[in-house]
Protein backbone atom coordinates (compact mmCIF):
# COMPACT_ATOMS: atom_id res chain seq x y z
CA UNK A 1 0.00 0.00 0.00
CA UNK A 2 2.75 2.33 0.51
CA UNK A 3 6.68 1.91 -0.74
CA UNK A 4 9.06 4.05 0.09
CA UNK A 5 12.65 3.76 -2.13
CA UNK A 6 15.86 5.41 -1.09
CA UNK A 7 13.84 8.52 -0.29
CA UNK A 8 16.38 11.20 1.24
CA UNK A 9 15.29 14.87 1.77
CA UNK A 10 17.77 17.63 1.59
CA UNK A 11 16.43 20.93 3.05
CA UNK A 12 17.48 24.18 1.62
CA UNK A 13 21.07 24.94 3.26
CA UNK A 14 20.86 21.89 5.69
CA UNK A 15 22.53 18.78 6.38
CA UNK A 16 20.24 15.54 5.33
CA UNK A 17 17.15 15.64 7.05
CA UNK A 18 16.49 11.66 5.93
CA UNK A 19 18.86 9.67 4.11
CA UNK A 20 18.23 6.43 2.21
CA UNK A 21 14.98 5.71 4.14
CA UNK A 22 13.27 2.22 2.78
CA UNK A 23 10.31 0.67 4.00
CA UNK A 24 6.93 -1.24 3.02
CA UNK A 25 3.65 -0.70 5.01
CA UNK A 26 0.99 -3.59 3.56
CA UNK A 27 -2.72 -3.34 3.86
CA UNK A 28 -3.63 -4.74 7.42
CA UNK A 29 -0.88 -2.71 8.94
CA UNK A 30 -0.75 -0.41 11.65
CA UNK A 31 2.63 0.88 10.89
CA UNK A 32 3.82 3.39 13.84
CA UNK A 33 7.04 5.53 13.21
CA UNK A 34 9.42 5.97 15.83
CA UNK A 35 12.12 8.54 17.03
CA UNK A 36 13.65 11.37 18.73
CA UNK A 37 12.71 15.16 18.26
CA UNK A 38 14.60 15.93 14.92
CA UNK A 39 14.82 12.27 13.64
CA UNK A 40 12.95 13.02 10.80
CA UNK A 41 9.68 11.72 11.01
CA UNK A 42 7.13 14.55 9.82
CA UNK A 43 10.04 15.37 7.09
CA UNK A 44 8.91 11.62 5.89
CA UNK A 45 5.23 12.07 6.59
CA UNK A 46 5.12 15.30 4.42
CA UNK A 47 6.89 13.67 1.64
CA UNK A 48 4.60 10.66 1.70
CA UNK A 49 1.41 13.02 1.89
CA UNK A 50 2.47 15.37 -1.23
CA UNK A 51 2.90 18.47 0.61
CA UNK A 52 6.38 18.50 0.35
CA UNK A 53 8.52 18.19 -2.57
CA UNK A 54 11.59 15.96 -2.78
CA UNK A 55 14.79 14.97 -5.33
CA UNK A 56 15.66 11.69 -4.46
CA UNK A 57 14.28 8.54 -4.00
CA UNK A 58 10.49 6.99 -4.90
CA UNK A 59 7.04 7.10 -2.97
CA UNK A 60 4.69 4.91 -3.98
CA UNK A 61 1.10 4.37 -2.65
CA UNK A 62 -0.71 1.75 -3.81
CA UNK A 63 1.22 1.39 -6.69
CA UNK A 64 1.62 4.76 -8.12
CA UNK A 65 4.14 7.62 -7.37
CA UNK A 66 3.90 10.33 -4.98
CA UNK A 67 5.69 12.39 -7.59
CA UNK A 68 4.33 12.08 -11.07
CA UNK A 69 0.65 10.83 -9.44
CA UNK A 70 -0.20 13.16 -7.03
CA UNK A 71 -4.18 13.19 -7.56
CA UNK A 72 -4.47 9.28 -8.22
CA UNK A 73 -2.49 8.71 -4.94
CA UNK A 74 -4.71 11.23 -3.01
CA UNK A 75 -7.96 10.22 -4.00
CA UNK A 76 -6.94 6.78 -1.81
CA UNK A 77 -5.13 8.37 0.85
CA UNK A 78 -6.09 10.93 4.32
CA UNK A 79 -3.18 12.73 5.75
CA UNK A 80 -3.51 13.97 9.14
CA UNK A 81 -0.92 16.37 10.10
CA UNK A 82 0.02 17.64 13.57
CA UNK A 83 -1.47 20.62 13.80
CA UNK A 84 -4.17 20.26 11.43
CA UNK A 85 -4.90 23.37 9.48
CA UNK A 86 -8.21 23.45 9.07
CA UNK A 87 -10.67 26.52 7.00
CA UNK A 88 -11.34 28.23 10.24
CA UNK A 89 -14.54 30.48 8.84
CA UNK A 90 -16.36 27.54 7.81
CA UNK A 91 -18.81 25.23 10.25
CA UNK A 92 -17.70 21.93 11.59
CA UNK A 93 -20.45 20.49 9.11
CA UNK A 94 -19.47 22.80 5.97
CA UNK A 95 -15.97 21.87 6.71
CA UNK A 96 -16.74 18.27 6.25
CA UNK A 97 -19.45 18.45 3.79
CA UNK A 98 -16.48 20.57 1.65
CA UNK A 99 -14.29 17.37 2.18
CA UNK A 100 -16.83 15.10 1.07
CA UNK A 101 -17.30 16.90 -2.07
CA UNK A 102 -14.08 17.36 -2.92
CA UNK A 103 -13.55 13.54 -2.39
CA UNK A 104 -16.77 12.68 -4.52
CA UNK A 105 -18.11 11.10 -1.20
CA UNK A 106 -21.47 9.70 -1.90
CA UNK A 107 -24.33 11.38 0.06
CA UNK A 108 -25.56 8.89 1.54
CA UNK A 109 -22.25 7.25 2.72
CA UNK A 110 -21.00 10.28 3.89
CA UNK A 111 -24.22 11.55 6.41
CA UNK A 112 -24.04 7.90 7.86
CA UNK A 113 -20.33 8.11 8.01
CA UNK A 114 -20.08 11.70 9.50
CA UNK A 115 -23.11 10.88 12.20
CA UNK A 116 -20.95 7.71 13.07
CA UNK A 117 -18.29 9.57 13.61
CA UNK A 118 -19.50 12.41 15.05
CA UNK A 119 -21.37 11.00 17.41
CA UNK A 120 -18.59 8.23 18.83
CA UNK A 121 -15.98 11.53 19.03
CA UNK A 122 -18.69 13.42 21.25
CA UNK A 123 -18.72 16.45 18.67
CA UNK A 124 -22.37 16.24 16.66
CA UNK A 125 -23.66 19.14 18.53
CA UNK A 126 -20.27 21.48 17.63
CA UNK A 127 -20.71 20.70 13.42
CA UNK A 128 -23.08 24.10 13.44
CA UNK A 129 -20.31 26.10 15.17
CA UNK A 130 -17.50 28.13 13.34
CA UNK A 131 -14.13 25.93 13.45
CA UNK A 132 -12.59 29.00 14.76
CA UNK A 133 -14.77 28.50 17.84
CA UNK A 134 -13.28 24.70 18.32
CA UNK A 135 -10.29 23.61 20.68
CA UNK A 136 -7.38 22.13 19.51
CA UNK A 137 -8.84 18.67 20.54
CA UNK A 138 -12.14 19.52 18.67
CA UNK A 139 -10.14 20.54 15.57
CA UNK A 140 -8.00 17.13 15.61
CA UNK A 141 -11.47 15.13 16.09
CA UNK A 142 -12.81 17.34 12.52
CA UNK A 143 -9.33 16.78 10.95
CA UNK A 144 -9.85 13.08 11.96
CA UNK A 145 -13.27 12.92 10.60
CA UNK A 146 -12.56 14.88 7.70
CA UNK A 147 -10.15 11.60 7.14
CA UNK A 148 -12.55 8.92 7.23
CA UNK A 149 -14.81 10.40 4.75
CA UNK A 150 -13.61 8.63 1.71
CA UNK A 151 -12.46 5.52 3.46
CA UNK A 152 -8.75 6.02 2.79
CA UNK A 153 -6.70 2.85 1.89
CA UNK A 154 -3.73 4.79 3.36
CA UNK A 155 -4.08 6.74 6.33
CA UNK A 156 -1.46 8.62 7.35
CA UNK A 157 -0.96 10.37 10.68
CA UNK A 158 1.78 12.91 12.28
CA UNK A 159 1.94 12.78 16.11
CA UNK A 160 -1.97 11.60 16.31
CA UNK A 161 -2.62 11.48 20.17
CA UNK A 162 -1.03 14.61 21.00
CA UNK A 163 -3.89 16.94 22.20
CA UNK A 164 -6.78 14.54 22.45
CA UNK A 165 -8.67 13.63 25.33
CA UNK A 166 -8.39 9.99 27.04
CA UNK A 167 -11.87 9.06 25.53
CA UNK A 168 -10.87 10.49 21.89
CA UNK A 169 -7.89 8.68 22.09
CA UNK A 170 -9.39 5.32 22.76
CA UNK A 171 -11.80 6.13 20.20
CA UNK A 172 -8.93 7.03 17.95
CA UNK A 173 -7.55 3.53 18.48
CA UNK A 174 -10.78 1.21 17.71
CA UNK A 175 -11.62 3.38 14.40
CA UNK A 176 -7.95 2.33 13.41
CA UNK A 177 -8.45 -0.86 13.87
CA UNK A 178 -11.59 -1.23 12.53
CA UNK A 179 -10.19 0.97 9.21
CA UNK A 180 -7.12 -1.80 9.39
CA UNK A 181 -9.64 -4.84 9.33
CA UNK A 182 -11.33 -3.38 6.51
CA UNK A 183 -8.09 -3.62 4.75
CA UNK A 184 -6.91 -0.08 4.60
CA UNK A 185 -3.54 0.63 6.43
CA UNK A 186 -2.24 2.86 8.76
CA UNK A 187 1.06 4.88 9.21
CA UNK A 188 1.74 7.28 12.27
CA UNK A 189 4.56 8.75 13.98
CA UNK A 190 4.37 8.89 17.76
CA UNK A 191 6.63 9.43 20.47
CA UNK A 192 3.85 7.51 22.94
CA UNK A 193 6.13 3.90 22.79
CA UNK A 194 3.00 2.61 25.23
CA UNK A 195 0.66 3.31 22.77
CA UNK A 196 2.74 2.32 20.04
CA UNK A 197 3.65 -1.73 21.75
CA UNK A 198 -0.17 -2.05 22.40
CA UNK A 199 -1.23 -0.71 18.72
CA UNK A 200 1.24 -1.42 16.20
CA UNK A 201 2.14 -4.97 14.56
CA UNK A 202 5.06 -2.94 12.66
CA UNK A 203 7.67 -0.23 13.70
CA UNK A 204 10.33 1.41 12.75
CA UNK A 205 12.61 3.60 14.44
CA UNK A 206 14.65 6.51 13.03
CA UNK A 207 17.22 8.09 14.18
CA UNK A 208 19.11 11.14 12.61
CA UNK A 209 17.48 10.71 9.93
CA UNK A 210 18.44 7.32 9.19
CA UNK A 211 16.26 4.07 9.74
CA UNK A 212 17.94 2.04 12.48
CA UNK A 213 15.36 -0.63 13.19
CA UNK A 214 12.23 -1.86 11.79
CA UNK A 215 10.01 -4.89 10.82
CA UNK A 216 7.14 -6.71 13.18
CA UNK A 217 6.47 -5.68 16.68
CA UNK A 218 6.80 -9.16 18.40
CA UNK A 219 9.55 -10.48 16.32
CA UNK A 220 11.73 -7.44 17.42
CA UNK A 221 10.80 -6.99 21.18
CA UNK A 222 9.74 -10.78 22.02
CA UNK A 223 9.47 -10.65 26.27
CA UNK A 224 11.58 -7.26 25.94
CA UNK A 225 9.19 -3.88 26.03
CA UNK A 226 9.22 -1.42 23.03
CA UNK A 227 10.87 1.11 25.37
CA UNK A 228 13.53 -1.02 26.39
CA UNK A 229 14.80 -1.84 22.55
CA UNK A 230 14.60 1.70 21.76
CA UNK A 231 16.81 3.12 24.74
CA UNK A 232 18.80 -0.35 22.57
CA UNK A 233 18.99 0.96 19.60
CA UNK A 234 19.97 4.84 20.84
CA UNK A 235 22.29 3.97 23.04
CA UNK A 236 23.97 1.36 20.63
CA UNK A 237 23.61 3.97 17.81
CA UNK A 238 25.62 6.95 20.01
N1 LIG B 1 11.53 23.54 6.79
C1 LIG B 1 12.71 23.11 7.23
N2 LIG B 1 13.85 23.75 6.88
C2 LIG B 1 15.07 23.34 7.29
N3 LIG B 1 15.26 22.26 8.09
C3 LIG B 1 14.16 21.58 8.48
C4 LIG B 1 12.83 21.97 8.08
N4 LIG B 1 11.95 21.10 8.63
C5 LIG B 1 12.67 20.22 9.33
N5 LIG B 1 14.00 20.50 9.25
C6 LIG B 1 15.10 19.74 9.87
O1 LIG B 1 15.02 18.41 9.41
C7 LIG B 1 15.31 17.50 10.47
C8 LIG B 1 14.14 16.55 10.64
O2 LIG B 1 13.02 17.28 11.11
P1 LIG B 1 11.56 16.63 11.28
O3 LIG B 1 10.59 17.72 11.53
O4 LIG B 1 11.33 15.74 10.12
O5 LIG B 1 11.77 15.73 12.60
P2 LIG B 1 10.71 14.94 13.50
O6 LIG B 1 11.26 13.57 13.70
O7 LIG B 1 9.35 15.04 12.94
O8 LIG B 1 10.81 15.74 14.87
P3 LIG B 1 9.72 16.02 16.03
O9 LIG B 1 9.55 14.73 16.76
O10 LIG B 1 10.39 17.06 16.86
O11 LIG B 1 8.46 16.51 15.37
C9 LIG B 1 15.63 18.35 11.70
O12 LIG B 1 17.03 18.50 11.78
C10 LIG B 1 14.97 19.66 11.39
O13 LIG B 1 15.66 20.73 12.00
Amino acid sequence: MLEIKNFSKTYKGSKKAVEDLNLKVEAGDIFGFIGHNGAGKSTTIKAIAGVLDFEEGEIFIDNKSIRSQPVECKKVMAYIPDNPDLYEHLTGIQYLNFIGDIFEVPVREREERIKKYGDEFEITSAFGDAISSYSHGMKQKIAIISALMHEPKLLILDEPFVGLDPKASILLKQTMHELCERGSAIFFSTHVLDVAEKLCNKIAIIKGGRLVVEGEMEKLIGDESLESLFMEVIDHEK
